[in-house]
């Protein structure tokens, strides 16, 4: 079985979710500038509570918005497990409402909105635990087969 069909699941409601790999900007544990976005289920949702660091700084003490952008479309990559499918970004939108502060914790979730075929239409939202939206977002994904991974290198093996 290869890392990809592991990753498949099932996972059941409340899991929490592996990462992508060890090295993946978004949730990969052994990437020094990534995120680490650690990510769990909540039934249809994928949810991760987050927190930007100094290394994430835009504006002081406000993230960047590329930062922002990279843990949504991280985030969207655990839909996939629920899916049960590879996908890849084509599309991806981001709102920004208000400042995401450093230091500042975040609920982000995700979900799947529809399917058409290959295309997955998604969305998420960045949420203060005041409750305020901060961003939202939406998405489309496309469907891949396994070999779409190994264009760069062909024997990695996800
Ligand atoms: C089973 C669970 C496993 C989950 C595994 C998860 C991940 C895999 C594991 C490790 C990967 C590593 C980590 C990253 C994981 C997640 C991080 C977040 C995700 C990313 O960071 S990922 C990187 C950025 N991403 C890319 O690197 C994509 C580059 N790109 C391409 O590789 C091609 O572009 C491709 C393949 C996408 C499509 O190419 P193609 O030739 O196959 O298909 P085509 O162009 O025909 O489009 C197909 C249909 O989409 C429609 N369409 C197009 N644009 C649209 C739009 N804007 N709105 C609405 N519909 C649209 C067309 O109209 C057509 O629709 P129709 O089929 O109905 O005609």
């Amino acid at each position: 079985m290869t890392a990809l069909q592991q990753r498949i699941g099932p996972h059941p409601d409340g899991a929490h979710l592996p990462a992508h790999h060890e090295q993946c900007l978004g949730c990969g544990v052994d990437n020094p500038h990534g995120h680490h976005l650690s990510v769990h289920r909540e039934g249809d949702l994928v949810v991760a509570t987050h927190v930007f660091d100094d290394r994430h700084v835009g504006a002081p003490g406000i993230a960047h918005g590329g930062a922002v952008a990279t843990v949504l479309d991280d985030l969207y990559g655990f839909l996939l497990y629920l899916v049960g499918e590879p996908a890849v970004t084509r599309q991806l939108v981001v709102e920004y409402l208000a400042p995401v502060l450093i230091g500042t914790t975040y609920r982000l979730e995700a979900r799947v909105d529809r399917r058409e075929g290959r295309k997955l239409f998604v969305n998420a939202k960045v949420t203060a635990l005041d409750g305020r939206t901060a961003a939202t977002s939406t998405a489309v994904f496309v469907t891949v087969d396994a070999e779409h991974f190994t264009q760069a290198r062909p024997s990695s093996a996800i």
